[in-house]
């Protein structure tokens, strides 16, 4: 059967917040809803059933692979080209599969932002909403509430297993140190060390995808149509009347390099944090002076659109155990999460009030104040991603991974030309904001210090990298300019917030000046929560769904 050319909704991208809002949306059978994505539906592709797997999708096919600007602040490296999943899931699809949500401050900070009815409160529910947990087995050794975890939604989420004797271990070592062990992170209180929860369903061991989640089992639907190798290049306007835009639907681009529109009483863009905002302005909708400079009218003068990049920044540090242990091949992993008040101790907590006081370049006030409530609040700012692996021969090896979770840099994505499938220029900027830099060896000296305390020091026999000796604070931003990362954790380039704050869209998820234009994908997220991104984007389009069928 053709897919209709028409319908009530529009959605761009069937990504992780697009299938689940078309799949909420087509529950109502008297409305249709009608996909554009731009991959195909990645069935039979072992990268993404086989979470083992994770990384081999990267730099395929089904993976856009965004190129970035060097890192101007960071030795000018330039990062390998930033995956982004370009088939039914999207980046649910090739993602790294950890399911897991932040802290309840963060959440309550999009509301003090101005986006009402944003809170913890009511994202929650909704993130609960979008789970289906298979708790692990009492033989596992692995802690959580089952009350932090729903276990009647679309995404499957369970634990690897066994936990190994060295979990305990490191646990030990972490509360020896100062920190604490989290009874289950998901319940809203981010602060500890806990096993982490995947999206995978245990019963075969497969990944659990958006498309998985909320597609496959109800593309019967009538109303519910996908049209795949769809590259949706710009909004088509009814009317572009100053304030009181009107989209009569998309453009797009068909697998054969053919011009084709669709049309729809609502268009709403899930195409991603790097995919929304060329779409805006390549349709007139952004910054009008730059827009002018490439030749596009002014559609809505929008100065947020592809501003406020974050990225929560990461980077390895390895040591080598002293013995070979016994795992298996789905080892479950460690988050632990601490506040920065326990990352530095009492010693350094002048040097990062200092570094935060200074008013950071490219942060809106608003942002800002909302960064420094979560400090004063001494909520949770640094992550440690802790994984234990065997290699074939030679002593098993220890990986930490300190990531900030609330950087202040702020980079951004634009249009480089009207050319509708070009790709944008994108820039992080990691450390434009010495604090991020300073916050990033502080978690890295927070961790060799978690390394070096018993019982985890009796398993260590020494650093692989950085080599022994890198410890200061200054030695060790030389390391980590030289081998900073991302953690594919990308928000905020449609930002909701109020207009006059650099916002993109309202509380409703509509975009100002227009009548009929949304964005629902992790673009509009304004504040990173605690974790790996997916748990609160299904949660954020939980709720989204729930606002679009009031
Ligand atoms: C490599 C990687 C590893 C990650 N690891 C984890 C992890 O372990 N845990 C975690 O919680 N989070 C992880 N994340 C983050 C998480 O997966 C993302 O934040 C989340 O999936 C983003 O959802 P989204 O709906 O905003 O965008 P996406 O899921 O990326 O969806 C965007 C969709 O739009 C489509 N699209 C884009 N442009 C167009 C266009 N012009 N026309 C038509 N379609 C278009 C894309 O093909 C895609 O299907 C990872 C992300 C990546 C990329």
């Amino acid at each position: 059967a053709t897919a209709p050319t028409t319908a009530d909704y529009l959605i761009v991208g069937g990504g992780t917040a697009g299938l689940v809002l078309a799949n909420r949306l087509s529950e109502d059978k008297g409305v249709s809803v009608l996909v554009l994505e731009g991959g195909g539906d990645g069935l039979g592709n072992v990268n993404i059933s086989d979470f083992r797997l994770v990384g081999a999708a990267w730099g395929t096919d089904i993976d856009w692979q965004f190129p970035t600007q060097p890192l101007a602040y960071a030795n000018n490296r330039t990062l390998t080209p930033g995956p982004r999943g370009k088939v039914l899931g999207g980046s649910s699809a090739i993602n790294g599969d950890v399911f897991d949500r932040g802290d309840s401050r963060e959440y309550d900070e999009w509301e003090a932002l101005g986006n009402t009815g944003w809170n913890f409160k009511s994202i929650f529910p909704a993130g609960l909403k979008s789970e289906k947990f298979y708790p692990p087995a009492p033989s596992d050794n692995i802690q959580y509430v089952l009350s932090h975890h729903g276990t009647t939604g679309n995404v499957a989420t369970s634990y690897s297993r066994p936990s190994p004797p060295i979990h305990d271990v490191i646990m030990s070592s972490v509360v020896n140190a100062g920190g604490f062990k989290s009874p289950d992170l998901e319940g809203g209180n981010a602060t500890g060390i806990a096993h982490v929860t995947n999206a995978r369903l245990p019963s075969n061991d497969t990944r659990s995808t958006s498309a998985t989640a909320y597609y496959f089992p109800y593309s019967y639907r009538p109303n519910f149509k996908v049209i795949l190798h769809a590259t949706a290049t710009r909004i088509l306007w009814r009317s572009t009347a100053q304030g009181n835009a009107v989209a009569s639907g998309v453009e797009y681009v068909d697998q054969s390099g053919v011009t084709r529109s669709a049309n729809a009483k609502t268009v709403i863009l899930s195409a991603g944090t790097w995919g929304s905002p060329p779409i805006l302005e390549r349709s007139g909708v952004g910054n009008a002076k730059f827009l002018a400079s490439l030749g596009i009218k002014s559609v809505v003068d929008l100065p947020g659109v592809g501003e406020n990049l974050s990225e929560q920044t990461l980077v390895p540090l390895q040591w080598q155990l002293n013995s070979s242990l016994p795992l298996t091949d789905v080892t479950p992993f460690l988050l632990n999460v601490e506040s920065i008040q326990t990352v530095v101790g009492s010693n350094n907590i002048t040097t990062v009030k200092s570094l935060l006081n200074a008013k950071p370049p490219g942060l809106s006030d608003a942002l800002y104040n909302a960064h420094k409530r979560l400090f004063n609040d001494k909520a949770t700012w640094v992550e440690d991603y802790i994984a234990v692996s065997t290699p074939a021969e030679g002593p098993s090896v220890l990986v930490m991974y300190p990531v900030n979770l609330h950087p202040l840099s702020r980079g951004s994505v634009h249009i480089v030309s009207t050319n509708g499938t070009q790709y944008p220029k994108i820039q992080y900027n990691f450390f434009q904001n010495p604090f991020d830099l300073y916050l990033m060896a502080a978690g890295a000296q927070r961790a060799q210090k978690i390394v070096s305390t018993p019982p985890l020091s009796d398993w260590i026999a020494g650093p692989i990298a950085p080599a022994a000796g890198v410890t200061s604070i200054e030695a060790l931003k030389d390391y980590i300019r030289a081998n900073v990362g991302y953690t594919n954790h990308i928000i905020g380039t449609a930002l909701m917030a109020p207009r006059k704050d650099g916002g993109v869209v309202d509380p409703n998820l509509k975009v100002y000046g227009t009548k009929n234009v949304y964005v629902v994908d992790a673009s509009v997220i304004p504040i990173e929560p605690a974790a790996h991104l997916q748990g609160t984007v299904y949660a954020f389009a939980e709720r989204a769904a729930e606002l679009f069928k009031r």
